[in-house]
């Protein structure tokens, strides 16, 4: 190929297509020739150096044009390629940025994963320690609810067990009471029935009396023995006069006589009497089956009923008549005890005067420290007495001033201390322990002392005596009993029941509120003044 050809197919591959527009142009319209072989008409001259030198400078022009476009070229090739290595840098620089974005926001994504992760791992351990704690809340709380459950039901049951153990008492104590108001009761219907059919007995017995005499005169004279000696109101004897008991119990004198065959009623409507008057229901069986034995079946007057009666009682009552004793050690000890309002300060203040009066030297020391009151009034009977009273001041320790006392009665040669103590009642243990301390500190002076304890009984109280009786023996040593305001009580049969149940002396009796109203116990007047007997 030419170099015109190489360049044209090179530089200008376009042209082609204005060479081909150019034909077209050329060939719309065109008619189609044959050429002619035509030859160029060359001119003779010869030019051809200058052709040569066009020629030369014509491909020089075109080296230069070519060498340009190669520089141009390559030019814009390297551009194309530096572009191209500035895009791969961009695009790499681009797509590591992109990646450590990627990398950074995975990053942060994994740690806010591991923080929600730690969070939420924290959250469950304090809801689980939470939990726990409530857990073990509620555990403790159940616990303690229940061991309260268990405290309030064992106090309920205690309680209850109380309750019902009050109830039994009272229901046993209400049964105890109707049981003695029945028997009371039947007791007076039985004796109001008795004396009515004995009223009736009577007039019909003095009328037939009056018919007798009239119609056979003689007939008085020979009166029936055997009634004049089993009734002595029907024999010419006088009647025997009441003794201190009658005098006491304002016995009337009965006139007319009764008898009655003895029979189970009859027993049983004796030992009804003898229970309702605080004889105590074992006493009252023994003194009746003893009155019975032998008799049964026999007719018997009110008053020889009385009498057997009184015989009876008197057999239980002698062996415990005994004076309190004297002995001869100096100061002899004398406690005096007993509940509220028994009787001890006056009952002091009788003995005080009637040893003084047998030539005693006598002291008292007043031991119920707790009322101003009480020490007041033993002065009064004191002084009453003639005998001196040792006081301490109220509230003090009873103990050391029974202590005191004894130091005291010693260095002035008394024969008898006499001690008042506080009323207790027998059911307070404070106080009872109180009197079992007074009792070690007088043995702490004198292992001998108290040579006497007595008792002081309130007869009105009935059976609840034989109660007094039992505790106070069980804290002091019981010597002796008295007992005060047997004028006050138109029953007294509690005495009996103390004699037969602990077989304690009786020393003397309170009869009333004067200095001189404290007598012996006769066992006998006192059987006759309880049946009735010694009024007949
Ligand atoms: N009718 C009568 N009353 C008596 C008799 N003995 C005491 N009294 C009265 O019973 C009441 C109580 O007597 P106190 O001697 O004070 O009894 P207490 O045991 O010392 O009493 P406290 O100091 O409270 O323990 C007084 O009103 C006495 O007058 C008695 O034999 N017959």
């Amino acid at each position: 190929m030419s170099f015109f050809k190489k360049l044209k197919s090179k530089l200008f591959k376009s042209s082609s297509k204005l060479e081909e527009g150019l034909d077209a142009i050329v060939g719309d319209g065109g008619v189609e020739e044959e050429l002619e072989d035509t030859q160029p008409v060359a001119e003779p001259v010869d030019n051809s150096a200058e052709i040569e030198a066009a020629r030369q400078a014509e491909e020089a022009r075109i080296a230069e044009a070519a060498a340009q476009a190669a520089r141009d070229a390559e030019a814009a090739d390297a551009k194309r390629v530096a572009e191209a290595e500035a895009e791969k840098r961009a695009a790499a620089a681009l797509a590591e940025a992109e990646a450590a974005r990627k990398a950074e926001a995975e990053a942060a994504e994994r740690a806010e994963a591991v923080a929600l992760a730690a969070q939420k791992a924290a959250d469950a351990r304090a809801a689980q320690a939470a939990a726990d704690a409530q857990l073990e809340d509620e555990r403790t709380r159940e616990v303690a609810r229940l061991a309260a459950e268990a405290d309030a039901a064992e106090n309920a049951r205690k309680l209850k067990e109380a309750e019902d153990r009050l109830e039994e008492q009272r229901a046993l104590a209400a049964a105890q009471a109707a049981e003695a108001d029945r028997r009371a009761q039947a007791a007076t219907e039985k004796a109001a029935k008795d004396a009515k059919a004995a009223e009736e007995a009577a007039a019909q017995a003095a009328r037939d009396l009056e018919t007798a005499k009239a119609d056979v005169p003689s007939a008085l004279d020979a009166p029936d023995a055997a009634a004049t000696l089993a009734d002595p109101s029907q024999s010419d004897a006088p009647a025997k006069k009441p003794g201190l008991f009658g005098r006491l119990l304002g016995r009337k004198e009965q006139k007319t006589v009764i008898r009655r065959e003895l029979d189970d009623d009859m027993l049983e409507a004796l030992e009804e009497l003898l229970i309702a008057s605080d004889m105590g229901v074992d006493t009252a069986l023994r003194v009746t089956a003893n009155m019975a034995e032998g008799r049964f079946g026999k007719k018997l007057s009110t008053q020889e009923i009385k009498e057997l009666l009184a015989a009876e009682i008197t057999k239980i009552m002698e062996p415990v008549a005994k004076p309190m004793p004297i002995y001869p050690k100096r100061p002899q000890v004398v406690l005096v005890v007993g509940v509220n309002g028994s009787g001890k300060t006056t009952t002091i203040g009788k003995l005080a005067l009637q040893f003084s009066n047998a030539g005693k030297k006598v002291v008292i020391a007043a031991g119920d420290t707790f009322r101003a009151a009480a020490v007041e009034q033993l002065q009064v009977w004191g002084d009453r007495a003639g005998v001196p009273v040792l006081t301490a001041p109220e509230g003090s320790d009873p103990a050391s001033l029974v202590y005191d006392a004894m130091t005291k009665a010693e260095a002035d040669g008394a024969d008898l201390l006499m001690i008042d103590t506080a009323g207790r009642l027998q059911n307070r243990a404070d106080l009872m322990e109180e009197l079992a301390k007074i009792v070690r500190v007088i043995r702490k002076k004198d292992d001998t002392a108290p040579h006497n304890t007595l008792l002081v009984l309130d007869a009105t109280t009935g059976q609840n005596a034989l109660n007094q009786v039992d505790v106070f023996r069980q804290i002091s040593d019981v010597s002796g009993l008295v007992m005060t305001k047997l004028d006050g009580t138109a029953k007294g049969g509690v005495l009996v029941a103390l004699a037969d149940k602990f077989g304690l002396p009786i020393h003397a009796i309170g009869v009333g509120e004067q200095i001189d109203d404290l007598a012996p116990f006769d066992p006998e007047e006192f059987a006759q003044a309880l049946t009735g007997a010694a009024t007949e």
